[in-house]
């Protein structure tokens, strides 16, 4: 008896996406499932940050279809994207420096009665969000500028979790991060995908991607070059795939 796949939480079928002459994304698919890593790699200009705009509803594609559990979707912008339960920490954080964690989880939409803000409310979400995420901070009040590098990519990651997101789609979340900090990030994916949430996850690192992602996969050229199990698969075939060395269009 085989048990079926789940219905993917989104799903990309066919998109197209050209900025005048260069055609950025060429026919891709990409399914996302709940309680996953799946990452997303290729060289310079495949596409990978193309792909993640328009799931974060920044950029609209040309083409394609689009669905969220099962039911066509557009996702004309970020707004959208929230309301699908999709969110995305790009490669530059946006933290405030001279404010506290706290300040920086609920940036713009701080919790207040009247005109008064809930600080304590506030402070006692931060605390659980957190702890939840088993992110080790000296106090939810520590000024973002005293933090690491990965406790900073930690809360800018934490900071997505009050939305109650379904899908989390991560650029380059380790890029320019220390080795400690990079295993504290990677713990932080892993224990996104055990909270149930979908995880795309983008990186130039195949350290990275193969201590973590379920699934990976390549584009080259802005065209999906395999679709591979991360268990499994040798680290020469990601790069064959990745050079374009060997032809994994149809591996799907
Ligand atoms: N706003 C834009 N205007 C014009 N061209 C763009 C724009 N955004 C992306 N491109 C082009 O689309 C192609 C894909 O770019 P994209 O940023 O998606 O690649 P990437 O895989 O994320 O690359 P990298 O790993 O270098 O970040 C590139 O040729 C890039 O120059």
């Amino acid at each position: 008896m085989t048990t079926a796949r789940p219905i993917p939480a989104l799903s990309l079928r066919g998109i197209d996406k050209s900025f005048g002459a260069v055609k950025a994304l060429s026919s891709i698919d990409l399914d996302i499932y709940p309680g996953e890593v799946v990452a997303l790699v290729g060289d310079n200009a495949a596409g990978k940050s193309t792909i993640a705009k328009v799931i974060a509803g920044v950029i609209t594609p040309d083409a394609g279809i689009i669905e969220s559990d099962g039911v066509p979707v557009t996702i004309p912008s970020p707004t959208s994207a929230h309301a699908l339960g999709i969110t995305t920490v790009f490669q530059e954080l946006a933290l405030v420096e001279n404010l506290d964690i706290v300040s920086n989880l609920y940036l713009g939409r701080e919790l207040r009665r009247g005109s008064m803000l809930l600080e304590s409310e506030m402070e006692e979400v931060a605390r659980q969000v957190l702890r939840d995420l088993t992110i080790r901070v000296p106090s939810v009040r520590t000024l973002v500028a005293d933090l690491s590098g990965g406790q900073r990519q930690a809360v800018a990651i934490a900071r997505t979790l009050l939305g109650h997101p379904r899908i989390v789609v991560l650029d380059e979340p380790t890029a320019s991060l220390s080795v400690s900090s990079t295993a504290e990030v990677l713990t932080l994916i892993e224990r996104l995908r055990d909270l149930g949430h979908g995880v795309v996850l983008i990186s130039h690192n195949m350290g990275d991607v193969r201590a973590v992602a379920d699934r990976i996969e390549v584009l080259r050229h802005g065209r999906n070059n395999g679709s591979f199990a991360a268990r499994t698969v040798s680290y020469e075939d990601i790069i064959a795939a990745i050079t374009g060395a060997v032809d994994f269009s149809n591996r799907r």
